[in-house]
């Protein structure tokens, strides 16, 4: 384990701002040290002005989500809608030109797949699971020094993490050492990495890259910082709001337009620990009602929320006629909306209007997640289609996007501004 002086001379190194060769020490706002929601955190040095750019990090390893379902493409370019995919014959990795096959980021790849011995023909080898693996597989290719790095981030080492390296023994002979050091990445990755989404439009395969600094940022749901990547994937993490000398700094790892069960549920799921934020802690979420159901009876037209939002297993409450549910019939409404949005088809404006007109409203008020996400979902189709563009006769209708607005900055108002972190 290192100490937090090594690590935050690897941090600095890493973002360029320590030399051990002119001496000079650039100063940065910040500091790795102790949080208060545990482990280590980013914490002020001085007060940082909202808008304040706090760094600039770049990935140690990026590359493909390492999700089951999701969707596969090339492994240079990402492109996802190519008639041409081809697997190599080296190293069965999935490409789409001769292009992306000569470029340098295919040869390191194939370079160290193709010294694994196979088990069975190459290709016969499942180049989806390579491609699930192959951001961890290139953690292969980093210096000692990053290797080490990599290994002082927080990890995750519960028995859903790692599976894609186990899996791919399946097909290869992979040496010890190796596999360790995957499989050490995949558990860092799943701890650390950022979701770096394709340009909406773009069809291309959504990556995920592990930013070292932005990695020890913790989570609240009220965050005080947002970040943006460049085309070369580097992240720039940017204050939101003030930030007091000695507060800690945050990002939020979910959605900020979902309401408290689904963010806490997720943070539950993907990072192992419930958030006690503020804004989790307050049953309105501050006045956005984002998870709101309507209320159960049919006389009333009140909206029912959560009693104690931090217990998964509250009852709920009507905010106007009282009448109480059990957490159980609560859950499964949500469960039966989220199958719900399973099975729509989110390309089909159409389908997509009538389920949000005339069928899910019934069961959740307009300031639920789901009906944000519906409308926000239907502006983007709306923006890409002919003759629906923002004033169309159709946008207009269903999304109201002068209200959507107002709410969404509403929302947006609610949840950053008026909180001291
Ligand atoms: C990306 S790491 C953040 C840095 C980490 N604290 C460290 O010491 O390296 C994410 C992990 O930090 C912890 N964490 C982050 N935010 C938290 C919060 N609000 N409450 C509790 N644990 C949190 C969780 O264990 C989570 O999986």
């Amino acid at each position: 384990m290192l100490s937090a002086e090594q690590l935050s001379l690897m941090v600095k190194e890493h973002l360029g701002l320590y030399s051990y060769y002119d001496d000079v020490q650039h100063s940065c706002k910040w500091i790795v040290g102790e949080s208060s929601v545990g482990g280590r955190g980013l914490i002020a040095t001085e007060n940082i002005a909202a808008g304040e750019v706090l760094f600039v990090d770049h990935p140690l390893i990026y590359g493909p989500r390492a999700g089951t379902i999701l969707q596969q493409g090339c492994t240079v370019c990402c492109k996802l809608d190519s008639d041409e995919f081809f697997k190599c014959s080296k190293c069965a990795l999935l490409l789409c030109s001769g292009q992306c096959q000569d470029s340098g980021v295919h040869s390191d790849d194939c370079a160290i797949i193709s010294r694994w011995g196979t088990k069975v023909p190459i290709e016969d080898v499942d180049d989806k699971l390579l491609s699930r693996a192959l951001t961890a597989i290139r953690v292969l290719l980093l210096s000692e020094n990053q290797k080490q790095f990599m290994a002082s981030l927080q990890a995750h080492t519960s028995p859903q993490h790692g599976t894609e390296i186990k899996d791919l023994k399946q097909f290869f002979d992979i040496p010890e050492d190796e596999e360790q050091l995957m499989t050490l990445a995949c558990c860092v990755l799943d701890t650390n990495a950022f979701q770096i989404a394709s340009l909406y439009g773009k069809k291309e395969m959504s990556l995920r890259g592990l930013y070292p600094v932005s990695g020890l940022l913790n989570h609240n749901c009220i965050s005080n910082t947002r970040y943006s990547y460049n085309n070369e994937y580097q992240m720039t993490v940017k204050a939101v709001k003030p930030i007091p000398k000695g507060a800690e700094i945050f990002t939020c790892y979910s959605g900020v337009l979902w309401g408290t069960p689904a963010r806490r549920t997720h943070l539950y799921k993907t990072k192992h620990f419930w958030c006690k934020c503020e804004r989790c802690a307050d049953p309105t979420e501050r006045g956005t009602l984002l998870a709101a159901l309507k209320c159960f009876s049919s006389e009333c037209s009140g909206c029912l929320l959560p009693i104690e939002p931090l217990k998964p297993s509250t009852p709920w409450r009507c905010l106007e006629c009282s009448l109480r549910i059990p957490s159980n019939n609560i859950c499964a409404i949500q469960g039966a909306l989220g199958s719900l949005m399973g099975t729509l088809n989110f390309e089909n404006v159409e389908e997509l209007e009538n389920f949000l007109l005339y069928r899910v409203t019934k069961y959740i008020p307009k300031t639920n997640q789901i009906v944000i996400d519906l409308q926000c979902r239907l502006i983007w189709e709306f923006g890409d289609a002919e003759g629906f563009r923002w004033h169309g006769k159709i946008a207009c209708k269903p999304c109201n996007l002068e209200k959507l607005y107002s709410r969404l900055i509403m929302i947006h108002v609610l949840v950053y501004t008026s909180t001291e972190m």
